[in-house]
């Protein structure tokens, strides 16, 4: 891993890069994971895997704000599978390649005006994503370069560590409340595991998306770096991790993460059930239905 920093430091000061289109450090990043070998191109998702260093960088690029839609989240826990049963790899840098957005969290028109099959299927998608990131064995790092409300807070979230562009405009939380839904069980644990209890009351109950110097202070991130160094910043904390014995960080990651994972497993077909009774309900919808139209408002 200090190869690649070494290498993108060499490119940069040599002013070889600056030459490139669009070019910065994080690109130099990317470039040079995009030279190792293409893991998978889905087309929400690209995956490289460097075979040297065993380290693969994950880049959501689904526009126009990455939200996590069914296909997304098949998508997206079939290449954490794949990773998991890869021994070749040994750490995941999960990013996005659009500006301004990490994820916009759960596509809200798979959870509006759709039939109670197609919300059980959703929800069991959003289920398996979570199963397969927060129990992944690997190491996994955000690498959070735009904003990450609710759903994309949360994949954060189940990463072991979380780089976060220092630009105030970006904001992260579980922001649920606000659309007049409520975050379920586990991603308040998930949530509380990071933060702890009482910031996790406030954040939940207020909606509260947390600036990137606020998501710093109260630990829902773990650095702040400029938004060009996020990818290179994400590669220098892998090489930190991938220092310790795997054997040993992760018998230590599942001893942490075991009884989160567990409290789900034993209400999987109750989650699904609140999921799709909730989600029915004509008061839910009305508001999801406002949400999305101040949202074009917004825009317009
Ligand atoms: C009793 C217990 C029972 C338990 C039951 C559990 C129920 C709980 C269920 C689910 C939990 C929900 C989790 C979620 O993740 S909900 C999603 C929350 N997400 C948000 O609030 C983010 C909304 N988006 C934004 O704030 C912004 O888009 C942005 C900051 C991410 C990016 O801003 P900008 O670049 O300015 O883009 P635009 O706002 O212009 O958006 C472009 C385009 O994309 C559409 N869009 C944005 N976000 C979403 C989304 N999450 N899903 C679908 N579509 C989205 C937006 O509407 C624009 O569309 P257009 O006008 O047609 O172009």
């Amino acid at each position: 891993m200090s190869s690649i920093l070494r290498r993108c430091t060499k490119l940069t000061h040599s002013g070889i890069l600056s030459m490139l289109p669009g070019s910065n450090g994080r690109s130099c990043a990317l470039q040079y994971f995009a030279s190792e070998k293409r893991y998978s191109t889905s087309s929400k998702i690209k995956v490289d895997l460097d075979s040297n260093t065993g380290v693969a960088i994950m880049q959501f690029q689904s526009p126009p704000v990455n939200s996590l839609s069914l296909d997304f989240l098949t998508e997206f826990a079939i290449n954490i599978e794949k990773l998991e049963l890869d021994r070749s790899c040994r750490g995941v840098i999960i990013t996005s390649a659009l500006p301004k957005v990490f994820s916009a969290g759960l596509d809200i028109l798979e959870m509006y005006q759709k039939s109670p099959e197609h919300y059980v299927e959703f929800w069991k998608a959003v289920q398996e994503a979570w199963f397969k990131l927060y129990g992944s064995s690997k190491v996994t790092i955000a690498a959070i370069n735009g904003n990450s409300p609710a759903g994309g807070c949360l994949l954060a979230m189940c990463c072991d560590y979380r780089i976060m562009a220092e630009n105030p405009r970006y904001s992260i939380g579980l922001n649920e409340t606000q659309l007049g839904i409520v975050a379920p069980f586990w991603f308040k644990d998930t949530m509380q595991n990071v933060v702890g209890h009482r910031e996790t009351e406030k954040g939940l109950q207020l909606g509260k998306l947390y600036t990137a110097p606020e998501a710093l202070k109260v630990g829902l991130v773990d650095e702040l770096v400029p938004e060009e160094k996020v990818v290179s910043s994400a590669a220098e904390a892998m090489s930190k991790w991938l220092a310790i014995p795997d054997h040993a960080r992760q018998l230590s990651k599942s001893m942490m993460r075991k009884p989160t994972i567990d409290r789900l497993l034993a209400a999987r077909e109750a989650d699904i059930t609140n999921f799709v009774s909730f989600t029915s309900k004509d008061s839910i919808q009305k508001s999801l239905g406002m949400y999305m139209e101040m949202l074009k408002k917004r825009r317009s």
